[in-house]
C-alpha cells in the first residue's frame, strides 16, 4: 500500500462498516482508544477535508488567496497498490480477500478461517468492508505504470519548488520495499525519482569535487589540500571495506571447509 503525497493519520481510507459496532472485536492494543462515531459511509474525500482543517492551522500564516489555491488543488492523495500472490501464497491456496470495485474503491472480505470472521458471521453474516482511495492499482500494475500514476507529478511539482512528502504504509510483506526500491531488473519509485531528478539537472552539474556538505543544508568549499585529504580518507575507507569483505569471505570458506571435514569424518570417508 502506498500513501502519497502529504501525510496520513490513522484510518486514511473510506470505510463502510457492515457490522454492528458492538460485535466488532478490537485488537487489544487499540482497545483503549475511543473511536469517533461514524454515521454512514465515510470516503476518502471526508478524510481529506478533516485533514485539510488540521493543515490549515499549520499554514495559518498563508494569506487567503494562497490558501484557496492550495485547497483547490488535491494536496493529499492516498493510493492503494495490491500486490500479486507470491509463489508460496499460491502454493497455500490463499484466498482472494480483496476485490477491486472500480479505479478508486475495493471490497475487503475477512479470511474465512479467521476467528474474528467466524464470530461475526454467527451474529451478522460475512464481514465485508468497502474502502475508497484516490486511486487503486491492481496486481498487474507495472512499476512504470505505478510511478507514472502516482509519484511522477509530485516529483515534477518538487522540481518546480513545492514541498512533497511520499511514503509507503502497509503491513509486513505488503510490498512496500518492492514498490519503493524495486528489483534490479524492475526498479521502484525511489530510483525512478532519482533518475528524474538527475535528468532534470543534467548539464547543470558542478564538475569539481570541492564542495563538502556541512550540517545537513550547508556546505563548505575545500582548498586543494583539503580535496587531497578527503580523497585519501575515502580511499582508505574503501580499502578497509574491501579487506573486511575479503576477510569475511575467507571466514565463510573456512567454516564450510570445517563443516565438510566433520561430515566426511562422520560418514567415515
Ligand atoms: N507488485 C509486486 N509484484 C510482484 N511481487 C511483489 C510485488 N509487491 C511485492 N512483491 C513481492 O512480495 C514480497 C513482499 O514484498 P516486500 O518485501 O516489498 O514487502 P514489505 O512491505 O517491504 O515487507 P516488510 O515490511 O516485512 O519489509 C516480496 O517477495 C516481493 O518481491
Amino acid at each position: 500500500m502506498v500513501a502519497m503525497p502529504g501525510q496520513s493519520k490513522g484510518d486514511v481510507t473510506g470505510m463502510e462498516p457492515v457490522l454492528d459496532k458492538a460485535t466488532i472485536i478490537r485488537p487489544s492494543y487499540i482497545a483503549s482508544i475511543e473511536l469517533s462515531p461514524r454515521n454512514g459511509p465515510v470516503n476518502v474525500e471526508d478524510l481529506k477535508a478533516d485533514l485539510s482543517d488540521e493543515f490549515s492551522l499549520v499554514s495559518s500564516n498563508l494569506d487567503i488567496s494562497q490558501r484557496n489555491s492550495l485547497d483547490s488543488k488535491e494536496h493529499i492523495q492516498v493510493c492503494l497498490r495490491i500486490r500479486p500472490f507470491t509463489a508460496s501464497e499460491k502454493e497455500n491456496e490463499s484466498q482472494d480477500c480483496v476485490s477491486i470495485q472500480d479505479s478508486t474503491s475495493i471490497i475487503l472480505k475477512g479470511p474465512k478461517n479467521s476467528m474474528i470472521c467466524q464470530r461475526s458471521e454467527k451474529n451478522v453474516g460475512q464481514m465485508v468492508q468497502k474502502f475508497t482511495f484516490s486511486r487503486v492499482f491492481g496486481p498487474e500494475t507495472t512499476q512504470e505504470e505505478f510511478f507514472d500514476g502516482t509519484v511522477k507529478q509530485p516529483v515534477q511539482d518538487f522540481l518546480e519548488g513545492h514541498n512533497r512528502l511520499i511514503f509507503t504504509y502497509g503491513v509486513t510483506n505488503a510490498g512496500k520495499t518492492y514498490t519503493f526500491q524495486g528489483t534490479e531488473a524492475d526498479i521502484g519509485i525511489l530510483p525512478r525519482t532519482m533518475d528524474m531528478l538527475f535528468k532534470s539537472i543534467h548539464g547543470k552539474l558542478y564538475p569539481d569535487m570541492d564542495f563538502k556538505p556541512l550540517r545537513c543544508k550547508d556546505y563548505i568549499r575545500l582548498t586543494k589540500e583539503q580535496v587531497r585529504e578527503e580523497i585519501a580518507v575515502k580511499n582508505s575507507i574503501l580499502r578497509l571495506m574491501k579487506e573486511v569483505r575479503q576477510q569475511s569471505n575467507m571466514d565463510v570458506a573456512k567454516c564450510l571447509d570445517m563443516e565438510t571435514c566433520r561430515n566426511e569424518k562422520e560418514d567415515g570417508i
